[in-house]
């Protein structure tokens, strides 16, 4: 057996908060073993200031972790399951999705406590497009402004007045202890999540059993079967959590529950959709929603984004 593990992390609050509780969770499963972070800026970190359709690429945030797993330099990395892309790097994969943090994205604002609050003409930040299709549906008379940089950064950005009020992961603001910020949880129903959003997932080499052995305790069985559900609509739609996606799975008894939906950015056409079934057969289930998002018009709108 191992005796120690290198965490390979980008170095954002979120980032290092994430691998320090996986730190912390294995330290407390095996007090014997030595658990240490190695700290690395990613492109996408580099670039924060670039809108991010510009320096493109999926998985801007993982590459260099990767690497770095890949040179023996680290064991493994822990990710936000929303940003980690559906393939893997030849001899790389997912070793366990851990327990789902709330799922929904945040409303933050220091003037109004909810989206119905807001006036018309308010000025509202997001990069995403799957939060802004959203919005632009439910309130065609806001103004969605663009927002980049990490959570940090977004909220300093709207404690400078440049926004009305902004959307967030309630996750990454729960997990910075910044409770105090969230002014409404919005329901999945105005606001219906990304894929993986508010799990982490640890990713390692396929072939280091040991270090997979260490991590089986923490993988979470609900979580894996819900995000593993959202993960197979994603990838029928090659998309990640840059493009108008939406898919969110809850787990009743034995029986899955997956919504999922594919806007135009304009905010004028939605596709929206459902499906029932057995939690066994989640990726199947996850591929039919996806086809039948297609087969209503959803093709049209990607092939659009991704052109
Ligand atoms: N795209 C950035 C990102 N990736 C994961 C989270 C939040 C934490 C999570 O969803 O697990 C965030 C910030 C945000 O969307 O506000």
């Amino acid at each position: 057996m191992k005796d120690k593990i290198v965490i390979a992390t980008r170095e954002s609050k979120l980032a290092l908060w994430q691998a320090e509780n996986i730190q912390a969770q294995l330290k407390s499963l095996y007090p014997e073993l030595l658990v240490e972070l190695l700290g690395m800026s990613t492109k996408g970190d580099q670039m924060l200031d670039s809108p991010l359709s510009k320096i493109g690429g999926k998985g801007l945030f993982v590459k260099e972790l990767e690497t770095a797993l890949l040179d023996g330099r680290a064991d493994i990395a822990v990710h936000s399951m929303k940003d980690v892309p559906m393939a893997f790097p030849e001899g790389l994969g997912l070793a366990v999705i851990c327990e789902r943090e709330d799922p929904t994205d945040a409303f933050v604002s220091n003037t109004f406590s909810s989206i119905d609050e807001l006036p018309r003409g308010s000025i509202v930040g997001t990069c995403s497009l799957r939060r802004s299709c959203q919005l632009r549906m439910n309130r065609p008379d806001l103004v969605i402004k663009d927002l980049r940089g990490n959570v940090n950064t977004r909220l300093r950005k709207l404690d400078d007045g440049e926004y009305d009020a902004i959307i967030l992961a309630t996750a990454g603001l729960l997990r910075l202890e910044m409770n105090d910020r969230i002014r409404q949880r919005i329901p999945a129903e105005t606001s219906l999540p990304a894929g993986g959003q508010g799990a982490m997932g640890i990713e390692c080499r396929s072939d280091d059993s040991d270090t997979l052995a260490l991590l089986a305790p923490l993988k979470h069985e609900e979580t894996t079967i819900r995000v593993t559900a959202e993960r197979a609509v994603n990838e029928r739609l090659n998309g990640g959590c840059q493009a108008p996606i939406a898919c969110f799975a809850l787990l009743e008894g034995d029986s899955i529950w997956l919504r999922g939906l594919v806007g135009s950015p304009d905010g004028k056409t939605m596709i929206e959709g459902e499906i029932r079934g057995h939690k066994a057969e989640v990726r199947s289930l996850g591929i039919q929603l996806a086809d039948d998002l297609l087969a209503r018009g959803a093709d049209v709108i990607l092939d659009a984004i991704y052109q």
